[in-house]
């Protein structure tokens, strides 16, 4: 038998513990990581889109830079922003992220933010200029350059090929490029195989909840997912976790306040006619490995056929004359005992996805959701309703600003550790 004292040679934390235990005296604190010992990682950073989800991500990352700079040696730089309309580049983007950067609130387009501490010139939006003078000031310093895509854009989607190859890594919750076109999602996975410039969207599905990284981190380790279903939306979780058919309350009001609460896409026809679900399960598909084509998946949408096609303000503004319809469906379900709920649904031994407004009994997880809550259901082979085992759930909001901005901020954090700072993630 090895001796205490041989223990304590081989493993010092061993016996420390196991002597404070025996004496009673309390453990030393932890000790951190001194700062001189950790690598500095610089990580410029270009925000496309400061709107409701950019202007909070802004604040975010602004407040704690300075936090993740001493703890962990990931040194975030704000280099520069666009709306849709003009961009603003750091002259001396070295300089680093000043906690003032922003003045402007949420809605701050970029004249809102502080040029001075910027110290940079605002011009009209040039997309691919930006990008070029983002890369090549990052590898003029031997820095890493991100682009954070926090836009609902096709246009900006269209160019993380082009990025990713040139070795500029891309954050977003924008779905539209992981659940477009098939074949542009797959040539932006071998542009970031090819360069190793990163691509993170854990946004892309409930918000900051962690739904992507948790099918990739299975998979990687070698389950299957056999499906995955749930609550997807936000929003439609808001609407039906909190209207009230039976107390005649109108359905579009529900969806004003759900607008008004920051849930909705920015027209939320997007979310009403089962598109913004739709995405999420493409999404999930594809991160479970079946190559799923949005044209694919059967969707309900809740959008009358005559309001497809109007301007997003006629849509609002015209909504409560289909009041009527979605309350006799509500009231149908409710004489079962059901109330409805708005799923998205994968099945991957299947190879279909599919979007439905189904009714459920009160009893049901699905059913009892608050606020804009996002439920997801994982099946696998390791986690599974039959086999003696249980599914893997994922719950908590899945929608709003700070969450969003949250998965976003936590996205960058996973890549700074993937560049080799201390974060640990
Ligand atoms: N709200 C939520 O809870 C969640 C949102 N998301 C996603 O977050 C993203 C952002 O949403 P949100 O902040 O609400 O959207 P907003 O409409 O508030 O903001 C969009 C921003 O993108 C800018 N923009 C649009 N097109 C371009 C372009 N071609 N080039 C440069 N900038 C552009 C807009 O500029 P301008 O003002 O000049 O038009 C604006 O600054 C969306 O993809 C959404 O799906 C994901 C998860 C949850
Ligand atoms: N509009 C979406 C926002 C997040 O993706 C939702 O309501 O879930």
């Amino acid at each position: 038998m090895r001796s205490a004292a041989l223990l304590a040679r081989a493993h010092p934390r061993v016996h420390a513990q196991a002597s404070s235990t025996s004496t009673k005296t309390k453990p030393a604190p932890a000790k951190t990581l001194s700062r001189a010992s950790m690598k500095t990682v610089p990580l410029h950073v270009g925000f496309v889109g400061t709107g409701l989800i950019g202007g909070v991500a802004v604040k975010q990352v602004a407040s704690r830079a300075g936090t993740l700079l001493e703890q962990t040696g990931l040194d975030l730089k704000l280099a520069g922003a666009t709306d849709s309309k003009s961009m603003i580049l750091a002259s001396d983007p070295a300089a680093g992220l000043a906690n003032d950067a922003v003045t402007g609130g949420a809605d701050g387009a970029v004249a809102d933010w502080n040029a001075e501490a910027l110290s940079g010139e605002i011009s009209p939006c040039d997309l691919d200029a930006f990008a070029a003078a983002l890369r090549e000031r990052a590898e003029a310093t031997g820095a890493h350059a991100v682009i954070v895509d926090n836009t609902s854009s096709e246009a900006v989607a269209d160019r993380y090929e082009g990025w990713l190859a040139s070795g500029v890594h891309v954050v977003t919750p924008n779905k539209k490029a992981n659940s477009g076109d098939l074949k542009r999602f797959k040539a932006i996975r071998t542009a970031a195989t090819s360069s190793g410039a990163k691509w993170l969207c854990e946004g892309t599905i409930g918000a900051g909840l962690p739904i992507v990284s948790t099918l990739r981190t299975l998979r990687a380790s070698g389950d299957e997912i056999r499906s995955v279903q749930g609550v997807f939306s936000g929003t439609m979780s808001f609407l039906f976790n909190t209207w009230d058919p039976a107390g005649g309350q109108p359905f579009s009001e529900v969806v004003l306040a759900a607008k008004a609460a920051g849930f909705t896409e920015p027209d939320p026809r997007d979310d009403l006619n089962g598109m913004d679900v739709a995405r999420k399960v493409v999404i999930a598909a594809r991160e479970s490995g079946v190559d799923l084509e949005l044209a694919d998946v059967t969707t309900r949408s809740l959008v009358p056929p005559s309001l497809e096609s109007c301007d997003a303000a006629e849509y609002v503004s015209r909504m409560a004359e289909f009041d009527g319809d979605i309350a006799k469906e509500a009231a149908d379900a409710a004489s079962r005992g059901n109330v409805l709920r708005f799923v998205g649904k994968v099945d991957v031994e299947k190879g279909v996805g599919s979007v439905e407004l189904g009714e459920f009994p009160k009893t049901h997880p699905f059913a009892g959701l608050q606020g804009a809550d996002n439920v997801v259901e994982i099946q696998s082979s390791r986690y599974s309703a039959v086999g003696g085992s249980t599914p893997l759930i994922v719950r908590g909001p899945g929608a709003g600003a700070a969450v969003t901005a949250g998965g976003v901020f936590g996205d960058l954090c996973k890549l700074g550790a993937q560049l080799g700072a201390s974060v640990l993630i």
